[in-house]
């Protein structure tokens, strides 16, 4: 996409003089979940924004078309605003997503999971994140500083475990390998923490049926003595089943993510378990809090800056669960570098951040930002204490990855159909057992 055209704001000091939305595609594998199995090529859109006194404030959000087109709506707009001013840019958000057929009630869908009532949130996100980049620029602090300081020096993550195919169908093999049953997840969450040093790990579920799960996740246990475990199965399971599972993995997993769907499903089965339950899609917006606190339905939130409205409310939601005697998590997508940076900058600064947060970043041999920052050692991202983000883009890096976008031709995340491709009969698994 072309940038906006700049504009000299003469005088008024740091304004919004370019900004820039550009398209990436990266390869991934064939991981398997809920909805189907990843596409070959996953969507982002990188977002630069330049001042007039030459500062650059990098996001980085999903890049479906329709994500796409309101980004570009809000950045044709945003040249002269003041890149402090956050609420002078939430209202522009609002403003733009007011003018649009169907009105600021739109929502945004992200590959079939994950649904949101109001795109006013995901919109937004990248360019807080850009301007608090900006800021911090400025300011000559990391990002962190910005939400509060940063109380950990490094941030832990827990490594991703997938089922998953050898290779997507007609294409070489990326040499993971086959994961379809205990033994093959072991082979891989081996790899994954020799590599990343990771400390504890997530499967993620609601592929095969719920004992099979449960023996991978016990395997797992066998094979990691001591190592925290979670399952997320995305909603595959009815209360009933997410009941059983749980007694089942009790002492064996440290939280089961999404069970079941919905507040009041996960609230039935939380009355019954001990174990803690996560989520990060039925607790996906603040006005979800109240309800779901109510009701005792979940005990771990995840936060998730791109969903959240950026940086300063996932920060808020920390002191909400906080308040609530509630833990917090962060989830993910499969993302790049700059999106990373953004994550470890909010749990630096989240003093309630109680377990591990998820990344698909293993997943992905391709990204935008220059490479000797961001490095995993022992399953932890050191925070970058230079200003801003701490990541800079490389040029090369992101032409390619735009090129790839331009030829692959995928516009947005299809789980669904691309399974459909292979296998006409798939059908979702939400609430299948
Ligand atoms: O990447 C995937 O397949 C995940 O299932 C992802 O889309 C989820 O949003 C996420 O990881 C989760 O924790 O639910
Ligand atoms: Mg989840």
């Amino acid at each position: 996409m072309t940038a906006a055209d700049p504009v000299t704001a003469g005088g008024r000091g740091s304004r919004i003089a370019a900004v820039e939305v550009t398209p990436v595609a990266f390869a991934d594998p064939p991981l398997l979940n809920v909805v189907g199995v990843h596409p070959p090529w996953a969507l982002r859109a990188i977002l630069q924004i330049r001042t007039d006194d030459w500062l650059l404030g990098l996001g980085e959000t999903y890049g479906d078309e329709a994500q796409l087109a309101r980004l570009q709506a809000v950045a044709d707009r945003l040249g002269g605003h003041d890149p402090f001013d956050l609420h002078d840019l939430r209202a522009l958000v609002a403003d733009v997503l007011a003018q649009e057929r169907g009105g600021a009630a739109a929502g945004a869908s992200f590959g079939g999971m994950l649904d949101v009532d109001s795109a006013l949130e995901t919109v937004y996100s990248p360019f807080e994140v850009a301007c608090l980049d900006i800021q911090a620029r400025r300011a000559g602090v990391p990002v962190s500083a910005l939400l509060g300081g940063a109380v950990r020096d490094e941030v832990p993550f827990s490594g991703y475990l997938f089922y998953r195919w050898a290779g997507h169908p007609g294409e070489p093999e990326d040499g993971w390998g086959e994961a379809l049953g205990p033994d093959q997840l072991v082979a891989q969450a081996r790899r994954i923490v020799d590599g990343w040093g990771f400390g504890s790990l997530k499967l993620k579920g609601g592929v095969l049926p719920p004992e099979q799960e449960c023996a991978a996740v016990e395997a797992l246990a066998d094979a990691f003595p001591g190592m925290p475990l979670r399952l997320d199965p995305n909603g595959a399971w009815t209360p009933t089943t997410s009941v059983r599972v749980a007694e089942r993995l009790a002492g064996v997993v440290e939280y089961l993510e999404d069970p079941t769907p919905g507040i009041a499903g996960m609230a039935e089965v939380s009355a019954q378990v001990d174990v803690p339950l996560a989520t990060n899609m039925c607790v996906i917006a603040m006005e979800h809090l109240p309800p779901a606190i109510a009701a005792d339905t979940v005990q771990v939130v995840l936060s998730d800056h791109h969903l959240w409205g950026g940086l300063r409310r996932s920060a808020l939601l920390g002191g909400i669960t906080q308040t609530w005697g509630l833990g917090l998590s962060m989830h993910s997508n499969s993302h790049l570098g700059v999106s990373l940076a953004a994550m470890v900058h909010l749990a630096a600064a989240t003093p309630n951040l109680t377990y591990a947060c998820d990344t698909h970043y293993p997943w992905k041999t391709q990204d935008v930002i220059r490479p000797g920052v961001l490095d995993f050692a022992g399953g932890e991202v050191a925070v970058p204490t230079t200003p801003g983000l701490g990541v800079e883009l490389d040029g090369d890096l992101l032409g390619e990855l735009h090129e790839q976008y331009l030829r692959c031709g995928v516009r947005r995340r299809e789980d669904t159909v691309y399974m459909r491709s292979i296998d006409p009969t798939f059908t979702p698994n939400t609430s299948r057992w």
